[in-house]
This record gives structure tokens, sequence and C-alpha cells, in this order.
């Protein structure tokens, strides 16, 4: 599954993430915390370790484990890393797939949140490579694209202005993801079933989560 997220940090939260953002002495060569083959194709720059780029992540990982959408759509047991990101024209990330392990941890689910207005610069989308073909993304600031971290995917080339990101890591209690979407819908469900209005949509997602589970479990 992969899901969009809006306005996962407040506007003030964002503002105080792209001040500090702005600061290049914060960045250094982002290469350095790639395996060696996506090493070849990572060019871009990431948040060194100052006390700076460590609060703003505080904030990210706080945002996050305040969403209840991210609690449910990822289901995390930890959040392995979080990196600051920032492209500058010509700076690009070609196809690789992100390490299995990091720090020890089993990585289940990516994400990125998109900092920079989107009409701020141009490329830098972030195309994932799925069965059905190519899908580019690029979301509004403080949007949070999760996706599943097994999937290749590259960053486009920025051809002008620059593109800012947070970029993460999610160790989940749910290891496979057709099983941590057929709960999210669960949860989407009783959510829906609690208000009046949502009554059509919510029994859609029963009866296609009631559907899923028979094709997943019936033996004939
Ligand atoms: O910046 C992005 O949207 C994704 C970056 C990425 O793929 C990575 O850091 O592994
Ligand atoms: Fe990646």
């Amino acid at each position: 599954m992969i899901l969009q997220l809006g306005e996962v940090v407040s506007a003030p939260v964002r503002g105080a993430l792209q001040a500090a953002m702005a600061k290049s002495e914060m960045f250094e060569d982002g290469a350095k915390t790639a395996g060696w083959r996506a090493r070849e194709r990572k060019n871009n720059l990431q948040a060194g370790k100052t006390a700076l780029a460590s609060g703003a992540i505080k904030k990210v990982e706080k945002a996050l484990l305040e969403n209840t959408l991210f609690l449910s759509a990822a289901r995390p047991k930890e959040i392995v890393r979080i990196l600051l990101s920032r492209y500058e024209v010509g700076m690009h990330y070609g196809a690789h797939v992100d390490d299995a392990v990091m720090a020890g941890r089993r990585t289940d689910l990516s994400f990125t949140l998109f900092l920079a207005d989107p009409e701020s610069y141009d490329g830098g989308a972030l195309v994932i490579d799925r069965t059905e073909g190519e899908r580019a993304f690029k979301l509004p600031a403080g949007h949070l694209l999760l996706y599943p971290s097994t999937t290749l995917h590259r960053v486009e080339p920025v051809t002008r202005g620059s593109r800012l990101a947070a970029v993460g890591w999610v160790r989940s209690l749910i290891r496979d993801d057709a099983q941590r979407e057929l709960l999210f819908d669960l949860d989407q469900a009783a959510v829906l079933l609690r208000s009046e209005a949502g009554r059509d949509a919510a029994i859609d997602l029963v009866l296609k989560t009631r559907s899923n589970l028979l094709r997943r479990w019936v033996d004939d």
C-alpha cells in the first residue's frame, strides 16, 4: 500500500523545519548514509549530526507518533531513522532499494515528508516502481508519502529551486504489507461507521475487507 497523508506537521512546525533547513552549513554529502549500490546513485545533501538537526528530527518524529492515520497505516514498532535532505539544482537520487536492515533493525516502510512548496522547485518527484508501472509523487509541503521499503524508487533531478524533505524508515509490528492494509481498512471502516454520513464508504470497506480476508484464507 502507498498512502498519502495530508498536513502531518502543523504550519508553525513546518515553518520551523524550513527555517532550520535553510541553513546550508547544516548539510553534508548525502552519499555518506547510503549502501554501496545506492551510494553510486545518490547525489543530494543531508543534515549532519548537529543539535539543530536533531531538534528538527525530534519534531518530525513527534508529529508522526501523534498522527492516528500514520499509526494505523504503519503500525510502528520503531521509527528506525529520520534524515533531513536537500536537493539543489542538478541533484537527484537514482533508482535504488533501501537497506533491508538499518542499525540492526528491519525496515518495512519508507516515508518522505515533503517540506518545500511544490511551486518553489521543478523536478524532484519521488518516483516509485510498481508492478503496474511507475508512479510519481510531488506532494504539498507538510504532506507525507508512506510506501513499502521493498520497492525500487528514485528522486528525479531538481531543475529549479531546492527540494526539502525529511525521509525515514519504520520497523512495523506487522511485517506483511497486505496484512497491514487489511488492518488499516478495518480501522478506517470503524471510524466511518461511527459517523452517520460515511455509511456507504464504510460498507464498501467492510465488504472489501471481508472478500479479501476470504481470498487470503479460503482453501478450495
Ligand atoms: O527524498 C525522497 O523522497 C526519497 C529519498 C530516498 O529514496 C532515500 O533516502 O532512500
Ligand atoms: Fe530510498
